[in-house]
């Protein structure tokens, strides 16, 4: 079952183009969604919400098409991005009532013991609040009307460890407790280490990867050695490939293929997710150097 699917989308924004021929998020877990700067994970986000309108394809949200703007997925949906929208002069309790009214399963018991656990006091103003703690309120807005989708865009930029901890800590509570989704793009790769199932991968509008967070950490192998061994037809095994002065690197899908290929002459490690989405965002056949950085390009 999932619970967002993509078909043949695509969407223009300037020279940027969105092309998902095909995305299935499913339900009932987390999945990360990474990808560099302007990769367009905050334009597929605020597709699934409807905040865009596609060029072309479909989005099924929970098993509605999401055209037509319908209120009844947005009851089911939390969110927390930019911009939040909240009112900047108003205390949190006003916004809190405004929210509570649109929705159905609003947790007003929830909501309070959030507001304690964040140390959150709702007679604030929004515009008072640091950055952390406007995260925080975001937070619990998303989750106190116990919605069946979550959409996380960058929830936890600018926080500090202890605070993302947290914030961790009560999505993975929620998860034990709900039916829930959750699409969790983030820059902060660790965090999805601890806390996703899945990850989806973006880059330059395209999407390179869909697969369970486990078998990416234990079946993916980073290969490292002279780079006299990382040359002719072993190449087409790479699925990227740096150099430096002291030799060759490259991550390999599989380890047992990697093995076969390079015996004991080499060191074997696995991969992060972080190194994982350094290795993909260059083409498989192009080796990342120094002098690559710096313009040129060389083959494998
Ligand atoms: N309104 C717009 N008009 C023109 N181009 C836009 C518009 N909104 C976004 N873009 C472009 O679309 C691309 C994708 O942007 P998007 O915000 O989805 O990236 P992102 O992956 O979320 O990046 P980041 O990690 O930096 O937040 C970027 O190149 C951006 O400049």
């Amino acid at each position: 079952m999932y619970a967002v699917t993509f078909n043949n989308v695509r969407k223009r924004l300037g020279d940027f183009e969105l092309n998902i021929p095909k995305l299935a998020i499913r339900q009932g877990y987390m999945t990360g969604f990474i990808g560099e700067n302007g990769a367009g994970k905050t334009t597929t986000i605020k597709l699934i919400l409807d905040m865009l309108q596609l060029d072309e394809g479909s989005i099924e949200v929970l098993g509605k098409n999401i055209k037509g703007g319908s209120v009844s997925i947005h009851q089911e949906i939390g969110y927390v991005g930019e911009p939040t929208g909240y009112p900047e002069e108003t205390p949190l309790e006003a916004i809190k009532d405004m929210l509570a009214l649109f929705y159905k399963n609003w947790d007003e018991v929830l909501y309070k013991s959030y507001m304690q656990f964040f140390n959150l006091n709702s007679k604030q103003k929004y515009k008072d609040l640091s950055t952390g703690q406007k995260k925080q309120f975001a937070m619990i807005m998303a989750l106190s009307h116990h919605p069946k989708l979550i959409l996380l865009d960058e929830p936890t930029s600018g926080l500090d460890p202890v605070v993302r901890n947290e914030i961790l800590d009560i999505l993975m509570d929620h998860m034990q407790n709900e039916e829930v989704t959750i699409f969790y793009s983030t820059h902060i790769t660790s965090d999805l280490e601890k806390a996703g199932d899945y990850i989806v991968y973006i880059n330059d509008g395209q999407i390179k990867l869909n697969s369970e967070k486990d078998t990416l950490l234990n079946e993916y192998s980073l290969v490292k050695g002279p780079k006299a061994l990382f040359k002719g037809d072993i190449c087409k095994e790479f699925l990227g490939l740096r150099e430096n002065s002291f030799g060759s690197e490259a991550l390999l899908k599989n380890k047992k293929v990697a093995y076969e290929l390079f015996g004991e002459e080499v060191k074997y490690s696995k991969p992060t997710i972080e190194e994982i989405m350094i290795f993909l965002s260059h083409n498989n056949s192009k080796v990342v150097t120094e002098k690559a950085l710096r313009g040129g390009n060389k083959q494998c």
